[in-house]
């Protein structure tokens, strides 16, 4: 079947290195920034072409980076499904829930959340829900000033979105310092190694305990918040009250899935896809500002600008944290996202054969790899200097003295969100918080870097990296003073 795989009759082109038997495995056994690196460096010496991948884990495969290939595999989700790969290892943690299920099982999540992530919603969690949990954090970060301590800004800013997430979601106080939040961090570093090490089965068997444990606490959360709405619904349903956030989200998963598991895992999943990538998306950020300070500059110019006349609170809203009011603000964090995925790596199985648009023909059953991580990074896509921090690439100047504009790009250049029909419910919720946060902190404080080991005068800082997971948190986190 792995001979199948062809292009206009010809083998594809599989990367420098690649051994007789192991093929590309021994990359896979390597810390995932290491990965990431090597599909960076593959598709650069294959010439952004589709390449074969074999890996003694992996059913046959591809390795895709053309945007075209990307739109094939997004639109066409009943040829590309998560499958059984996917689901077998990320069971544990995900069970039924929207991001391993597929089919109808899919729609009703979709449908629920959907429902949920009306304007009307995100406009209460941005003007009502946000100023209260941000004005917590900031006092977090005055103290930190106030004591010259250091802090771990990415345990803020996780702190941050998990109870945003918990008060809009599941409408409860969830601060991060919960064991299930442990729990699940761990339990996602183990279960993004299942996708890496072909002998997991067997290390889990001897060294699982940990791992069993985590996801039992994640479990038992799940179910507990479940127990907890139903409780409050039947209450509310006798006062006859609403909730501000009318029918948050754990409500509309109740009103369309049956099987209080299914909801269970579902509003886990929900949350695991929502804060986990929003605060490493702005950990990046910030990091990224630490080291560029000449962009932070620029962002504190566009707020001057902006809100004119503005003194330690800026009128930051659903409306004005737009790309509309701040488009330098909204250009950043592309460029964050950019080089810095909150999920770099994707995979799905296909249920037929099919051929790509550059020709590409694969089987049935095998498996499909995008590296969002490498296309972010892609020459062919962003140019020479593709692997700089430079927001200024997503900006149309404007004309006559008119703001600059966010230059189009399609999802399927720039996948950080996905596209198609399973593209990131919570994209539009993500953006506006991001450079609400960014606006708001940018404004009010300056971070500095705590190195562990002092770069030596002249030379550059080692960059940060990411650590073992299915999203990209920082490894170690993010230490720095505040002032
Ligand atoms: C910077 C922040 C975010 C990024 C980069 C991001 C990225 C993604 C990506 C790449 C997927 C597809 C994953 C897959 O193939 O399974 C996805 C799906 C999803 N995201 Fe996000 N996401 C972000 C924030 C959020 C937020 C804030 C929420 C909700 C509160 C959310 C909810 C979801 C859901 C429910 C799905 C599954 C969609 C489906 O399968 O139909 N995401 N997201």
């Amino acid at each position: 079947q792995r001979s199948a795989i062809r292009r206009h009759g010809k083998r594809l082109p599989r990367p420098p290195g690649t051994l007789p038997l192991a093929g590309n495995g021994i990359w896979f056994l390597q810390p995932r920034h290491r990965l990431l690196d090597w599909f960076v460096q593959s598709e650069r010496d294959v010439g952004f072409s589709t390449f074969e991948i074999s890996v003694p884990s992996l059913p046959p495969g591809i390795v895709i980076n053309d945007p075209r290939n990307v739109e094939h595999v997004l639109k066409n989700n009943d040829v590309f499904i998560k499958g059984d790969f996917f689901r077998v290892r990320s069971w544990d943690l995900f069970g039924n829930g929207i991001i391993n299920a597929d089919g109808e099982l899919w729609k009703i999540q979709r449908k629920a959340g959907l429902r949920f992530f009306s304007n009307a919603n995100l406009r209460t969690l941005i003007d009502d829900v946000l100023p209260s949990i941000l004005a917590d954090t900031e006092k977090t970060l005055d103290d930190a000033a106030q004591a010259a301590a250091s802090v771990d800004l990415q345990s803020i800013l996780l702190e941050l979105t998990t109870r945003l997430m918990g008060n809009m979601a599941y409408d409860m106080d969830m601060p991060s310092s919960l064991p299930f939040s442990r729990s699940f961090d761990f339990a996602s570093g183990q279960i993004g190694e299942r996708f890496q090490n072909p002998f997991y089965k067997f290390k889990e068997f001897v060294l699982g305990a940990p791992l069993r444990r985590a996801v039992f606490e994640v479990k038992t959360f799940g179910s507990q918040i479940v127990s907890a709405a139903v409780q409050k619904r039947e209450k509310q349903e006798k006062a006859r009250t609403a909730d501000p956030l009318h029918n948050n989200l754990i409500n509309a998963l109740l009103d369309n899935i049956k099987d209080h598991a299914v909801v269970a895992d579902a509003a886990m999943n929900y949350l695991s896809a929502g804060r986990d990538t929003t605060a490493q998306s702005l950990t990046w950020a910030f990091y990224l500002l630490m080291r560029h300070p000449n962009i932070r500059e620029r962002i504190r110019k566009e707020l001057e600008t902006t809100f004119a006349g503005a003194t330690n609170q800026l009128p930051l809203s659903f409306d004005s944290a737009q790309p509309s009011t701040l488009p330098y603000t909204s250009a950043v964090f592309n460029e964050v996202l950019r080089l810095y995925p909150p999920v770099p790596i994707e995979l799905k199985e296909c249920t037929t054969s099919t051929t790509f648009p550059d020709g590409t023909w694969l089987p049935k059953g095998a498996v499909v790899i995008w590296a969002t991580w490498a296309i972010g990074r892609s020459k062919n896509i962003w140019g020479e200097d593709a692997d700089n921090f430079r927001p200024e690439r997503w900006l149309v100047e404007g004309q006559n003295g008119e703001l600059p504009t966010m230059r189009s790009v399609s999802a399927y250049e720039f996948p950080v969100f996905n596209g198609g029909p399973r593209s990131c419910i919570g994209k539009k919720m993500a953006e506006l918080l991001a450079v609400y946060v960014i606006a708001n902190m940018t404004w009010k404080y300056d971070f500095e870097e705590v190195f562990e080991k002092q770069p030596k005068p002249g030379s550059e800082p080692m960059e940060r990296r990411s650590q073992n997971s299915l999203t990209l948190p920082m490894e170690g986190g993010l230490p720095c003073y505040v002032r």
